[in-house]
C-alpha cells in the first residue's frame, strides 16, 4: 500500500494531473469506458444485487454520464482563477482564489449503489486534478473486480488506482498519508475512518446513513403520495442511503397509507413480487438475518414475507409502530416501513429533533407554511418536499450528511469544490514601499489611524484635509497604472 500511495503522490508531483486538457481527457477516457463496457457493468451489478440491466442503468450509469458531462462542459470556468474584492491597501495589487488539487485521495465506496458511490466521487476527484485510489465495497465483489478490471484500461494508472480487499486492506490503506478521504458507508466504520485520518490531519467527508423521516400531512392526495413513497422505499429492496426510513401521520390515516402502498406494490412489481425484473434482492445473508429480525413483534399490515435461499424479502409495512422497538432504533436499510403515529406536525417535528439528525426529511403537504416551519425546525442531510429520493439526482445541489449522518457534500461542482483548495493569492509589487510604513514598528497613534482609514474607512476629521490628499494620490497612481498597463 505504502508504495502504491508513494507511486501516486511522485506523479500528483510531477504535475502531470493538473492541467486542464489532461483533465478533460481522463473524463472523456473515463465515458468511453462507461459507454463502451455498459454490459459488463451493468451485469457486475446485476449478480451483486438482483438489479435488473435498465434499473441498473436509471439508478447508476445514467448519474455517472452526466456527472462527467457536467464536468466536461463547465470545469474550463471551474479551474479559472476567480479575482475578488480590494480594500484601499490592496487597490494596487492581484488578489484572486485559485483552485488547487489536493493531492492523493482515498474514495471508499459502498455496496448498495457499488457503481456510482464510487464513480461520481471519483469524476469530481480527477476534475479538481488529483490522483486517486478508490476502494469499492467488497460486499459487491462483482461491480469491485469490474472496476478493477477495466479503469486501468482506460485512465492513466500512474495516478489513479483500485484497491480490491475487505476490513484487512482496507486497513492498511487508512494507516497510510493522504490528502483527502472520502467514506461512504455506515456511521460506525466512518468514525473508524476519521479517527485514521486524524493521524495526518487529513479530511474528510463522510457519507453516512440514518433513519430519514417522512411525514405525511393530513389532506394530502394519498395516492400519489404512496405511489411515490413506494417506489423510494423498494427501490434497490430497501437498500437506499436516502430510502424513507419510517412514516409519521395522524393515526387515522394509517389504514388508507396502507391500502394505498398495496395497490401501488401490486402495481409496479406484479401479483408475484418474487418474479418483478424491478424487485431486487438483500446483498447478503447478514443483512437478511438482520431485517428479518426487525420485524419480530411487529404488526404487519402488509408484506412480511420472507424466503431465506434467495435473500427475498417483500415489500412491508408495519403499523402503530412503538418508537422504543428495534425497528425504530436503528436504519432499517431493507424493504420495511413502519408508521409511527403522532396527534399533528409539532409532535413529529419534536420527535425527529429528538433523535440523530437523518440523511434526509421527506414532507409531503399542501400547507406551504408548514412545509417552511418543518424545514426551519428541523435539520438533515437534505430535504426533498412532496416527493422522496429526488434532491440526489440534482446536481447544482450539494450531497452529503449533517451530525450522525455525514459531513462534508460532493455531486456537480460540490465535488469539485470538496476535492480542491481554495488558495487564496495576493499578488503584491515590490514597489511602493512607502505605503507599507504604515504597518512596520515604531507604531503610533498616527499609524493607527491611518489603518483604521485604510482597513475600517473610519477617518479622524481633523486630518480630513490630509486623508482627501491621500485619497486623490490613490486615485492619480490607479489612473497612471491603468494608463501604463
Ligand atoms: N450517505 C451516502 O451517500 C450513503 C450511500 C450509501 C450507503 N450509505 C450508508 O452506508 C450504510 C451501508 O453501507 P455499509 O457500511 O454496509 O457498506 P460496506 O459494508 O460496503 O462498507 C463501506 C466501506 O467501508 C469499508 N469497511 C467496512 N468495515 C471497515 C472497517 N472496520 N474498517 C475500515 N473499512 C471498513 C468496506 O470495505 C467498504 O468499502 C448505511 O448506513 C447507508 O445509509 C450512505
Ligand atoms: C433516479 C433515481 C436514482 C436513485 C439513486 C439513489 C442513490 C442513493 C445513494 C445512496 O444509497
Amino acid at each position: 500500500m505504502e508504495s502504491l500511495v508513494q507511486q501516486l503522490r511522485q506523479t500528483f508531483r510531477s504535475g502531470r494531473s493538473r492541467p486542464l486538457r489532461f483533465r478533460l481527457q481522463q473524463l472523456q477516457a473515463l465515458r468511453r469506458m462507461v459507454q463502451e463496457r455498459e454490459k459488463d457493468i451493468l451485469s457486475a451489478i446485476a449478480a451483486d444485487l438482483c438489479k435488473s440491466e435498465f434499473n441498473a442503468y436509471s439508478q447508476e450509469v445514467i448519474t455517472v454520464l452526466g456527472e462527467i458531462d457536467l464536468m466536461l462542459g463547465n470545469l474550463h470556468e471551474w479551474v479559472t482563477a476567480k479575482p475578488v474584492k480590494k480594500n484601499l491597501l490592496t487597490m494596487m495589487d492581484e488578489a484572486y482564489i485559485q483552485p488547487e488539487p489536493l493531492g492523493v485521495i482515498l474514495i471508499i465506496g459502498a455496496w448498495n449503489y457499488p457503481f456510482v458511490l464510487t464513480m461520481q466521487p471519483l469524476v469530481g476527484a480527477i476534475a479538481a486534478g488529483n490522483a486517486v485510489i478508490i476502494k469499492p465495497s467488497e460486499l459487491s465483489e462483482n461491480t469491485a473486480k469490474i472496476l478493477a478490471k477495466l479503469l486501468p484500461q482506460y485512465l492513466d494508472q500512474d495516478l489513479y488506482a483500485v484497491v480490491n480487499g475487505g476490513v484487512e486492506e482496507t486497513t492498511k490503506l487508512l494507516e497510510q498519508r493522504f490528502d483527502h478521504i472520502l467514506y461512504t458507508g455506515n456511521t460506525a466504520v466512518g468514525k473508524i475512518v476519521m479517527e485514521a485520518a486524524a493521524k495526518y490531519l487529513t479530511p474528510v467527508t463522510l457519507e453516512l446513513g440514518g433513519k430519514s423521516p417522512c411525514y405525511i400531512d393530513e389532506d394530502c392526495d394519498l395516492g400519489v403520495v404512496c405511489r411515490r413513497i413506494t417506489w423510494g422505499k423498494y427501490m434497490n429492496c430497501g437498500q437506499t442511503c436516502i430510502a424513507p426510513d419510517y412514516i409519521l401521520c395522524e393515526a387515522s390515516l394509517q389504514s388508507q397509507i396502507v391500502q394505498k402502498i398495496k395497490e401501488t406494490v401490486k402495481e409496479f412489481y406484479g401479483e408475484n413480487i418474487k418474479e418483478s425484473p424491478d424487485y431486487e434482492r438483500i446483498i447478503n445473508l447478514r443483512h437478511f438475518k438482520r431485517i428479518q429480525s426487525l420485524l419480530e413483534g411487529q404488526k404487519i399490515a402488509f408484506g412480511g414475507e420472507t424466503d431465506e435461499a434467495t435473500r427475498y424479502i417483500a415489500p412491508t409495512v408495519l403499523t402503530d409502530v412503538d418508537p422504543e422497538t428495534r425497528v425504530m432504533q436503528e436504519e432499517i436499510f431493507g424493504p420495511v416501513l413502519p408508521i409511527v403515529p403522532v396527534k399533528n406536525a409539532d409532535e413529529a417535528i419534536n420527535f425527529i429533533n429528538k433523535r440523530e439528525k437523518p440523511l434526509a426529511l421527506y414532507i409531503f403537504s399542501h400547507n406551504n407554511k408548514l412545509i417552511k416551519r418543518m424545514i426551519d425546525e428541523t435539520s438533515s442531510g437534505g430535504v426533498t418536499v412532496n416527493d422522496v429520493i429526488m434532491h440526489f439526482t440534482l446536481n447544482s445541489l450539494p450531497f452529503g450528511g449533517v451530525g450522525s449522518s455525514g459531513m462534508g457534500a460532493y455531486h456537480g461542482k460540490h465535488s469539485f469544490d470538496t476535492f480542491s483548495h481554495q488558495r487564496p493569492c495576493l499578488l503584491k509589487s515590490l514597489k511602493r514601499e512607502g505605503a507599507n510604513k504604515l504597518r512596520y514598528p515604531p507604531n503610533s497613534q498616527s499609524k493607527v489611524d491611518w489603518a483604521k482609514f485604510f482597513v475600517l474607512k473610519q477617518f479622524n476629521k481633523g486630518k480630513l484635509g490630509l486623508l482627501l490628499l491621500t485619497f486623490l494620490g490613490v486615485v492619480a497612481a490607479v489612473i497612471i497604472k491603468a494608463l501604463l498597463e
